[in-house]
């Protein structure tokens, strides 16, 4: 992508924003508890994404995308699951009897359904219902100053009589179809964050008088961050005076239901549990109304990420991924929190090199704690590959590239040749200004320390000096592709192939290093061999050598260093 336009200049807004737009007014809760505490165990989780998720899709699941996602989530372990808003669409109803019908619902798992508190709308979400074993059904309406005012035209005491009417007509049919064992009951003040906090306990209380929960038979009071309007402490100041405050609280399953629309709806309800939250609804990967439901998949990650067992399953959240992106027809962000394609991918040197040395590190630790720079999480625990973890462009550096080296062909460089071969591959990034894959850092590494130039090895034999020293050498070499024999006497069989190859090529050079080990095992085991040559001005250079020979695999690579020396002459 090329840019040839000309810079942008930005002017300050041309209207007065403070007078526009207010800040969110503190609640008063001098002795609030929450900051102190901690999470220490999962919340209730129930996943909304057939009826929020699904209501603000740019075309809705039909039957065949909706049963994939109920699948998946009765599969990931969720106990509670919202289905529909089965009064509102012909699909929806459908769906919920498709369940009940056909005997898809696993015992201990329970279908939630949602409708408005209005006449007709309950009764056809209970027709939707009939023979269920385990349901919620869940009562809404909206309560905030806001919504009584534009859209209900109603003032507090007609807000509390739609609910309480409601509350009552469902009670009314619960007991008529005989499905008190069968049916829990739930209800949301829904814009419970624009409303005032006395008017929330009110309309609360007054809902629950109908339903008379017990600490046996909890009544789930969902209180909606239907639109996020404030930082997440204002949440949580709410959730936790309500939770302070409403009657009857071992009776109550306080719920929550962020969204997303200040961009932290993860905060405010990781804040909110620790206010007071029993109970949590959100979706995968966050999608929902606006900017989205919270991130059920985010939620558990950062539990796991706290040492607690999330109680949902999200081993293979690239399995996650695709059942998302399929039901919803929405991508999922590569910087999403752990699922998307980047977040466990480094392409800077520095963060390559910490990460390369905390999983190194890692081989070796007793113990299990998980401690890699940069990689709050092991990717494994997320069906994540270690593989994905480094990639190369120009921004990376030498850890990096001996990582993807190590792990894709059990090389480990020593970390000068690191440096040397890391200008290399830098110099291309920056030239092909893409990033590198391991094939092509392999076909780099190859082509300049491998095969790469004037000299090649044929053959060699030595010869002791009758105290067992191999004190000569004699090598059969090709010198552009014409067979040579060269002669040389030294220290061991590298020095005198140097001796002999400092005549034949009229260089000066000797081995400042030598360094080899093993790659491969079995009978495609080879040694691979580094030798650090010294020119007589002081510089040093590497060169490579590979063979099943671990005598051959040092020849070949005094050769790779003289043959890189040459090119470097031009
Ligand atoms: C925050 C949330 O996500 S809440 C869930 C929202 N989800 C949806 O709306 C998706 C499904 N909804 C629908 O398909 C439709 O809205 C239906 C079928 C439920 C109802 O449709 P309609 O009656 O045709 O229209 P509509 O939704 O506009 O109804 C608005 C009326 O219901 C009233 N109303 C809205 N919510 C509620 C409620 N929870 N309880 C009682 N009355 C309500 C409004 O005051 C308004 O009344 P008015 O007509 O007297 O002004
Ligand atoms: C019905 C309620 C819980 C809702 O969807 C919301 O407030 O966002």
């Amino acid at each position: 992508m090329t840019y040839a336009g000309k810079a942008t200049q930005f002017a300050a807004p041309s209207f007065d924003i403070a007078a526009k737009y207010k800040p969110w007014p503190p609640i008063d809760l001098p002795d609030r508890r929450w900051p102190s505490n901690t999470i220490t165990h999962a919340p209730i989780w129930c996943a909304v994404d057939l009826r929020d998720g699904n209501q603000s899709l740019i075309e809705p699941m039909g039957h065949e995308r909706k049963l994939r996602m109920w699948d998946t989530l009765v599969g990931m372990g969720f106990k509670e699951i919202e289905v529909g808003f089965p009064s509102a669409s012909q699909t929806d109803f459908d769906f919920v009897r498709f369940l009940i019908d056909s005997g898809r619902i696993p015992d201990g798992v329970a279908v939630q359904v949602l409708t408005q508190a209005r006449e007709e709308l309950i009764r056809r979400t209970f027709e939707s219902l009939k023979g269920v074993k385990n349901a919620i059904v869940h009562l809404y309406n909206s309560t905030s100053e806001l919504q009584r005012r534009i859209v209900f035209r109603q003032d507090r005491a007609g807000i509390r009589d739609i609910a309480v009417k409601g509350a009552e007509l469902i009670m009314q049919l619960t007991r008529e179809l005989g499905m008190e064992k069968s049916i829990r009951h739930q209800y949301s003040p829904e814009s419970f964050m624009g409303t005032e906090l006395d008017f929330s306990k009110e309309i609360c209380e007054a809902v629950m008088d109908v339903y008379r929960p017990t600490p046996d038979n909890k009544f789930i009071l969902n209180l909606p961050l239907t639109v996020e309007m404030a930082t997440p402490n204002v949440y949580a100041d709410q959730i936790e005076w309500m939770s302070r405050n409403v009657k009857d609280r071992d009776s109550v399953i306080i719920s929550v239901h962020p969204h997303n629309d200040r961009g932290t709806g993860v905060a405010a309800t990781e804040l909110a549990l620790m206010a007071g939250a029993d109970r949590v609804e959100g979706t995968l990967f966050g999608n929902g109304e606006r900017t989205g439901n919270v991130d059920l998949v985010t939620l558990a990650g950062n539990l796991m990420m706290s040492g607690i067992d999330p109680k949902i399953d999200i081993s293979d959240v690239n399995a996650l991924v695709r059942v998302a992106e399929y039901c919803n027809q929405l991508p999922i962000h590569p910087r999403h929190p752990y699922a998307g394609e980047l977040v466990f991918t480094a392409f800077s040197g520095s963060h390559q090199d910490a990460i390369n040395k905390g999983f190194k590190a890692m081989e070796t630790a007793t113990s299990p704690v998980w401690e890699v720079p940069y990689l709050p999480i092991d990717p494994k625990d997320l069906g994540r590959s270690y593989e994905a973890v480094i990639r190369i462009n120009s921004q990376s550096g030498k850890g990096g590239i001996a990582f993807i080296l190590e792990k894709e062909h059990g090389i480990e460089l020593p970390r000068l040749l690191q440096v040397e071969f890391s200008k290399l591959v830098q110099g291309i990034a920056d030239g092909e200004g893409v990033e590198l894959g391991a094939d092509r850092l392999w076909q780099a590494f190859t082509g300049e320390y491998l095969d790469n130039g004037r000299y090649s090895f044929v053959s060699h034999q030595t010869m002791s000096d009758g105290g067992g020293e191999e004190r000569a050498l004699t090598a059969h070499i090709r010198d552009q592709g014409a067979e040579k024999v060269v002669q040389g006497q030294g220290n061991g069989p590298i020095d005198s192939f140097v001796d002999a190859m400092r005549r034949e090529s009229g260089l000066d050079f000797d081995v400042a290093n030598y360094r080899e080990h093993a790659i491969g095992s079995g009978a495609n085991a080879a040694a691979i061999s580094y030798v650090e040559l010294r020119l007589a001005d002081g510089s040093t250079l590497f060169g490579v050598g590979i063979d099943k020979d671990i005598v051959v695999s040092s020849l070949k690579a005094v050769l790779s260093g003289i043959n890189r020396i040459i090119k470097r002459r031009g």
